[in-house]
């Protein structure tokens, strides 16, 4: 049997796109021959629809709009994934529909409740072994803990986290010797190396149960904050039968491999190993697709962004000029220009040249573009691209260097991006007269060093915000994770923006990420900000401010916040982890530390709150609406710390 997984790039309760790519999937399907396609967990409504999922009208939309797929399904078997709400408790299904039949519904059993995924909120759990019906003017189909059979092959579900539990307990555990195979629709967030975990995940799953374990994950930024990979999977006894490129551009990605079901296979004596994941190129194809995907369903015209040549914006605006390499390599320049929704004809035309407007959807799947070099003419129309999706400033004060400026320009200038210089200097100076005026006083470094420091960020806002607001782009702002964990940052100020693309990585990863950068994905440029010291450049020159002087080495802080959260370690035991794995370093100089980042992380939490809207890329995330919850004011840790 030919059976298939598609992964799909959705967006909450749009409906017309979401319908759209289903049927586009189901046709590619079908065209490559495809019995059963498998498309993931929530696609037709979108994984993201959060409380809108507590709404008796959307689910019933959700069935409502399912009954459009059915003509669709004549001559294959194919499994969405849709919410069902019943006595006012909706539940996370999967539809199996063939032949314009609704076959009936799997129902998910254990819900995601940790890190990014709050399921509990919105959905119920189903019970295992049990079914119940779904009517729907005058039919009525079986809901439930089911299996179901296609051309002789039985197979039964595993809806996502039903995947992610103890082999006792998942569904799998039952569904063992009774089906051919397991089926998963998935919605499972990216995170840096996950990829290794699922493979294990899938492979594993199919030698434990003795079946084929077919796996199919969503695609790109669907809703704003959490990215997918798109992952399709397919396993048999332990063997890979299929494993896609991730991170595609396209809206589709279809991939299809046959299974002699008829033919015992045997059980692999062990699971081949993944290769280690290059956790620098996944970082790169997740942040372009998920700006690429914000930028457009954003419907905004590109991006403006403060560069101070530091190393946050400059990795800023690498991303932007990845986005435009990556897309057009796996889309083509005028396929990716259409799609990004901001080009006229005239310029796809005047670019590209003279194209059919047709989607490219059938074309094969994904190749990994992360390791191709354009050719010159296509790095010249890069070039160009990314002028029109990215316009820089730098603004500089009295406190610059001619090393930041050097280091912005030069690197806004490689990839092609518009590029600003002006200074601020008259607006701080106003702003200070005027309080100096109002308060009868002089403001001087020695009194009034941290509102010295917050007037020159605060007054960068207004006219980048300007830039923004003319060309209807959307502000990148630049807080890294460190950054937020410590409230490094002004209010207002830097933090100012509508997006935050990098903060949910921390700022050693972003250093070395830059380093990486500069010799894998040839930006020679980047010599100049690899060779400087983070700093904010706020107090005068001869102060020599750097940021690790300020708090503490990148590395150590780093540290200290995962193991206070990810870990979720009390003070003393992190205090205590650390004298172990530092004990170079100072006791008395640790215990600092470890004060400095529990006393600034708590007065921080309002800032946290406050930041733009930030990817999850990493394992975690500070992010109070993501992956961190904390309180806005609390005890501060202060008898831990005094404890210590
Ligand atoms: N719980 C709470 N809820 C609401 N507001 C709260 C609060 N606790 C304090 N606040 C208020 O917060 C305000 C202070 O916050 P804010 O004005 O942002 O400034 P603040 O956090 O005091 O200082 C900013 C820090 O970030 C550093 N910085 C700034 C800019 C750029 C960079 C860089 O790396 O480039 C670094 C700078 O060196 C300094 O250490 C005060 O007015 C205080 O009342
Ligand atoms: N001279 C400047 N021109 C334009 N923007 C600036 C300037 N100085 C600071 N900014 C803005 O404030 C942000 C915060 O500064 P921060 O120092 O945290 O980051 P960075 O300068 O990019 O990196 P690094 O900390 O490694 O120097 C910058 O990313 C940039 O958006
Ligand atoms: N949607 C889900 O159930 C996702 C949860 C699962 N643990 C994952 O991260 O892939």
């Amino acid at each position: 049997m030919r059976i298939a997984g598609a992964a799909i790039n959705q967006i909450p309760f749009d409906w017309t796109h979401n319908l759209r790519t289903i049927r586009e999937a189901i046709e590619q399907a079908k065209a490559s021959g495809v019995e059963l396609l498998c498309l993931p967990e929530l696609c037709l409504t979108g994984y993201g629809c959060e409380d809108l999922f507590l709404s008796d009208w959307l689910p019933q939309s959700a069935l409502e709009h399912l009954q459009q797929v059915r003509p669709w399904t004549d001559g294959i078997c194919v499994v969405i994934g849709l919410p069902v709400r019943l006595n006012h408790r909706t539940y996370n299904t999967a539809a199996v529909l063939r032949d314009g039949q609704i076959l009936g519904f799997a129902a998910k059993q254990f819900l995601a409740n940790d890190g990014v995924h709050y399921e509990p909120r919105f959905f119920h759990p189903w019970p295992a072994s049990e079914t119940t019906t779904v009517q729907w003017e005058g039919e009525e189909w079986t809901l439930g803990d089911m299996i179901f059979e296609h051309k002789g092959v039985k197979f039964g579900f595993e809806i996502c986290e039903d995947a992610w539990r103890p082999d006792d307990v998942r569904p799998a555990c039952r569904l063992k010797g009774r089906v051919d195979m397991i089926v998963n629709p998935s919605a499972s967030h990216f995170a840096m190396s996950k990829t290794d975990l699922r493979y294990k995940l899938v492979l594993n799953a199919s030698r434990n149960f003795n079946c084929t374990y077919l796996y199919a994950n969503l695609l790109g930024n669907e809703a704003g904050r959490i990215i997918y990979d798109g992952e399709i999977l397919v396993a048999r006894n332990g063997h890979l039968l299929l494993r896609n490129q991730l991170m595609s551009f396209k809206e589709v990605d279809m991939e299809c491999v046959d299974v002699d079901f008829a033919t015992e296979q045997a059980r692999a004596e062990e699971i081949q190993p993944l290769p280690t994941p290059d956790e620098y190129r996944e970082l790169n194809q997740a942040l372009s697709l998920a700006l690429f995907d914000y930028l457009r369903k954003a419907r905004s015209r590109g991006f403006v962004l403060s560069l101070s040549g530091g190393a946050d914006s400059v990795m800023c605006a690498v991303a932007v000029a990845e986005l435009v390499r990556l897309g057009t390599a796996e889309l083509g320049t005028a396929e990716f220009m259409r799609r990004a929704g901001c080009f006229t004809a005239d310029d796809i035309e005047q670019l590209a040249g003279p194209v059919a407007p047709v989607p490219d959807q059938n074309a094969p799947g994904p190749k990994d573009a992360s390791h191709s070099e354009p050719d010159q003419e296509q790095a010249r129309v890069n070039q160009i691209l990314t002028g029109r999706l990215l316009t820089c400033a730098y603004q500089g004060t009295v406190n610059s260097s001619d090393d930041t400026f050097n280091s912005a320009k030069e690197l806004a200038d490689s990839i092609g991006a518009v590029f600003y210089n002006w200074t601020i200097d008259d607006e701080v100076t106003g702003y200070v007269g005027k309080i100096e005026h109002a308060l009868g006083r002089e403001l001087t470094w020695k009194t009034d060093d941290l509102t010295l420091q917050n007037i020159q960020a605060r007054v960068r806002a207004p006219a980048i915000w300007m830039l923004a607001n003319i060309q209807n782009a959307l502000l990148i702002t630049t807080s890294n994770r460190s950054e937020a964990s410590v409230g490094y940052c002004t209010m207002d100020g830097d933090t100012a923006g509508s997006i935050s693309p990098i903060a949910g990585v921390d700022k050693a990863f972003v250093k070395d990420w830059l380093r990486w950068a500069e010799t894998a994905l040839n930006y020679p440029a980047l010599r100049h900000v690899n060779a400087l010291q983070p700093t904010a450049e706020l107090r005068p020159l001869e102060d020599k401010q750097t940021d690790e002087r300020d708090l503490m080495p990148y590395p150590l802080l780093n540290r200290i916040e995962r193991l206070a959260f990810y870990d979720r370690l009390s003070p003393r035991q992190v205090f205590s982890v650390l004298k172990g794995e530092e004990s170079a370093t100072d006791p008395e100089l640790l215990k600092t530390y470890v004060k400095r980042f529990y006393s600034l992380w708590s007065r921080n939490q309002w800032k946290r709150e406050r930041f733009a809207p930030a990817f999850h890329l990493d394992d975690y995330n500070v992010d109070p609406r993501s992956w961190l919850r904390f309180p806005i004011l609390s005890g501060g840790y202060t008898e831990e710390l005094n404890g210590l």
